[in-house]
């Protein structure tokens, strides 16, 4: 019985073996930096001034840059987590389980880059989740309107019927057909039940011909009829104007009486597609979620949300155990706004070649927030409380005098807090209360159990009915709804006239002059509403808490050919510049809210890191520039220079190696990031910034485009899949000059002897560091059969010899004794 009143979940702090070295090394690297920034202002480079202010300016942004991404990373913590606690504390024998409801949505758009089987898989790994059966919904938003879609999730309903009595009865993992038969076990080794590997067999042959009939529909669904589709009943679809259509909501499981084929219930699975209008502006993805949450708080209204992309399976049937561990634990929890999950792939080619896999941000970036105020939402596997969502402020904290922040206590950094001798003091004091307190704590359990649900009442009870109305939208139902604290629908509520009220409030008009988009729900303005939604949230005071089981609990797939992925990035980076550009611009916004300051220097890293493109690209010809006019960004280097350079070089390279010691990533994962950050920022980082300027300035709308989801044709063929697209110039473009700069450096030496090698060397490993840099980029380019497109290849040596020619004659770095006689950076004297 005691263990059913410990903790749900515990933070454990990284072992400072290994934080120690990396805090020190990263003040050591500070200091340096001061160091080198001393020498560079102070020697300049007088035959090539304009060299050397470019180069200072650059360097002078990277480290800033540097500083807004290092420390938001200072304290970083792991968590873990006791799922039987949970199960002892809220699922007593024998009487009905208290776990809370959760709404778990999926969103989809296009059938056509999402294929159904896909989604299909998603919903089923939800429909089999292990959480109690009545207490999970899911709702499927179809921004398509594709009665493709419709016809698959209903094939998917039927097909739930059999396999998640199968999933559950035999506890597999993972519990998305198409993953769990595709792992390799051999099953005839572990003795395993004969029955199970019968039972196997045959869900397997039942996946196959759903398989086929998922895919007969996807082959019909490849021309559409002259007078658009028709359903079944022979009544046209409502959907075939994706843009000028209905709201269409299907319940399809769940208190409709269908029952699995042992007889058990099933959870919920609602088929929603909101109303499309011309005219009307649908806000992409948020958009689609907000209608999700009017739905759902119509027809289920779960306390709590889960939502995830619709390629985003659950991997890990405890997922949702996994969330509430932190969600209902009666002392933190309720201060938490939502719990993120890491995201992570399938089907990533082996040396994850464009980083797909952002392992550096999902095991070091938001494990370092998680020590902060919690890590930023990513758009995907993240469960949220309602109430966060509907735009309150986190309840109020009475904290322990003097300690603002939740990092431990010798690295308070974050609140800034210095320790004095008083605190001290109190500090051993509060040692020795802590023993009793956590006998006290269990007490205090039910005292606050009784004590949380006047929270948000108060909250709510301070707005007047008007206010309410102007804030959520003119449904009373679903500002009835709002009111309830621990969600659930009235007793009296009739099924028909909810789903009535449904379709209202997924009306296109629904949301014009209320809160919407604004401060409720997902909020609007960029095509990454994930960072600006979490953003909110954090600014209202609340927390989130980052959450990594050992068994991934989601596994989504990623682009992994260049062209996608460059585009990908690009649509990331110009949500950033969008947000960078809007009055939610973390730089100026939510002063005086319950944001952290360091958590505002990750939000601001997370807006401002397209701008580095810039300077970047700047840096990344300098190199060529150098080599082609003989000048360099150093003058000549003395002891003392060499020994900070030496330094800062050193200390770049420990910092990356401390922290992925503590971070448990291995080197090629670093690698591969550096990497990425540079070809992703030459590239789709500037773009996103022309587009997000031609946003801004002209007004140009911006898309969401959406990824194309690979189905299984394994190999990786995807990888070498190669469109074209103007994404690939300046990179490609870069690669080249660089090149061609280190052929020339390299003759001009040779034909100069043995002196001029020496200066050379600074100038090869310069243009060498940008070509490493850009070398899976190259491979990616030349692509599996040598077949570099000539549009690029054209456009590309066009630009370079029209850069180096034009570098011949008008060189502005060149200050002094006016035209000197260059070709190719030889010396003609
Ligand atoms: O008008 C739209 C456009 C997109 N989506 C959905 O948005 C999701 C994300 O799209 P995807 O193309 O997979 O984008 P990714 O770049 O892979 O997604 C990451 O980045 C997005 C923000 O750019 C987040 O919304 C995602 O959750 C996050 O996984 C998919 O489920 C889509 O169905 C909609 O529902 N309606
Ligand atoms: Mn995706």
């Amino acid at each position: 019985m005691d263990e059913a009143r410990q903790p749900l979940s515990r933070k454990l702090p990284i072992p400072s073996s290994m934080i120690s070295p990396y805090r020190l090394i990263i003040i050591l690297r500070l200091m340096i930096l001061g160091f080198f920034f001393h020498y560079r202002l102070l020697h300049p480079v007088h035959d090539a001034y304009g060299l050397w202010v470019t180069s200072v300016i650059c360097e002078i942004w990277f480290a800033i840059s540097w500083i807004l991404d290092q420390f938001p990373k200072w304290c970083p913590v792991r968590r873990e987590t006791y799922l039987d606690r949970l199960s002892l504390r809220y699922e007593k024998e024998g009487k009905p389980t208290e776990l809370a409801s959760i709404d778990i949505f999926v969103s989809t758009v296009d059938p056509t880059k999402e294929p159904p089987l896909i989604t299909a898989n998603t919903v089923l790994s939800i429909l089999a989740v292990d959480y109690p059966v009545d207490k999970v919904a899911c709702y499927v938003s179809d921004d398509g309107a594709a009665m493709l879609t419709f016809e698959a999730l209903s094939e998917t309903s039927e097909f739930a019927r059999k396999w998640v009595p199968f999933c559950k009865k035999f506890s597999i993992e993972p519990r998305a057909p198409e993953w769990y038969f595709s792992q390799k076990i051999d099953y005839l080794k572990n003795k395993v039940h004969p029955a199970f590997v019968k039972h196997r067999r045959a869900m397997k042959r039942e996946y196959e011909e759903f398989k086929v009939r998922i895919n007969s529909l996807v082959s019909m669904a490849q021309k559409v009829p002259e007078e658009g589709w028709t359903m079944q009943d022979g009544t046209p679809w409502p959907g075939n104007n994706v843009r000028n259509h209905p709201g269409m909501i299907q319940v399809l499981l769940g208190h409709t009486g269908v029952h699995d084929i042992e007889g058990n219930e099933l959870p919920r699975l609602v088929y929603v597609s909101r109303e499309k209008r011309p005219g009307f502006e649908h806000h992409k993805k948020a958009g689609a979620m907000n209608a999700l949450v009017r739905v759902s708080a119509v027809i289920s209204n779960a306390p709590y949300l889960l939502n995830v992309d619709c390629d985003h399976y659950i991997n890990n049937s405890k997922a949702l155990r996994e969330a509430m561990c932190f969600m209902m634990d009666p002392s933190l929890g309720k201060r938490v706004c939502y719990v993120q999950f890491p995201q992570r792939f399938d089907g990533i080619d082996r040396h994850d070649r464009y980083s797909n896999r952002n392992i550096v941000f999902f095991d070091i970036n938001m494990r370092g927030l998680d020590g902060i105020q919690g890590p930023i939402y990513v758009g995907t596997g993240c469960v949220f409380r309602r109430q966060a969502l509907y735009g309150y402020d986190a309840p109020v904290k009475k904290k322990p005098p003097g300690k603002t922040c939740n990092c431990p206590r010798c690295c308070c950094l974050c609140c800034g807090s210095r320790k004095g001798k008083k605190v001290k003091q109190r500090d051993q004091k509060k040692k020795k209360m802590k023993h009793r307190e956590s006998s006290n704590q269990i007490y205090a359990l039910e005292t606050i159990q009784g004590g949380i649900k006047g929270i948000y009442t108060e909250q709510a009870s301070k707005t007047s009915p008007d206010e309410l109305e102007k804030k959520f939208g003119q449904s009373p139902v679903f500002i009835a709804s709002t009111l309830l604290e621990n969600g659930g629908i009235p007793d009296e509520a009739r099924p028909a006239s909810l789903l009535n009220e449904a379709i209202q409030v997924i009306s296109c008009d629904y949301e014009d002059k209320t809160d919407w988009g604004k401060e409720v729900g997902w909020i609007y303005g960029s095509v990454t509403e994930d960072i600006l939604t979490g953003f909110k949230m954090h600014c209202h005071g609340w927390r989130s808490v980052y959450c990594i089981p050992k068994r991934p609990a989601f596994k989504g797939s990623a682009p992994i050919n260049l062209s996608d992925r460059l585009h990908q990035v690009l649509r990331w980076a110009l949500g950033s510049v969008e947000i960078f550009f809007s009055k939610h611009c973390p730089v100026w916004y939510g002063y005086g809210g319950g944001l952290k300051w360091l958590e505002r220097f990750s939000y601001i890293n997370s807006v401002v890191y397209p701008w580095t493109s810039i300077p970047l690209i700047i840096y990344c010809t300098l190199p060529a520039i150098c080599l082609l006019t003989g000048k360099f960004i150093v003058p000549e280097i003395s002891n003392y220079a060499s020994i900070v350079f030496m330094a800062l070089f050193i200390s770049i390279a420990a910092t990356g190696i401390v922290e992925m010691r503590w971070g448990g990533v291995g080197i090629d994962d670093w690698w591969r990031n550096e990497q990425f950050w540079v070809i992703g920022g030459v590239s789709s980082h500037l773009f996103a910034l022309f587009q997000g300027l031609l946003k801004v300035l002209a007004g140009v709308n911006t898309n969401f485009t959406v990824t194309s989801k690979a189905g299984d044709d394994g190999e990786y063929s995807e990888l070498y899949l190669f469109k074209w697209t103007s994404l690939l110039i300046p990179p490609t473009t870069l690669l080249i000059i660089n090149i061609v700069a280190v052929v020339v450096g390299i003759s001009d030496a040779i034909n100069n002897g043995y002196e001029s090698w020496g200066p050379l060397f600074g100038k090869l490993f310069f243009a060498l560091w940008v070509i490493v840099h850009l070398y899976p980029f190259l491979k990616g380019l030349i692509g599996k059969k040598d077949r570099l497109p000539t549009i690029i290849l054209v456009w590309s040596i066009l630009l370079a010899s029209l850069l180096t020619l034009s570098w011949v004659r008008i060189n502005p770095f060149l200050t002094k004794g006016g035209l000197v006689l260059e070709v190719c950076g030889l010396d003609c004297d």
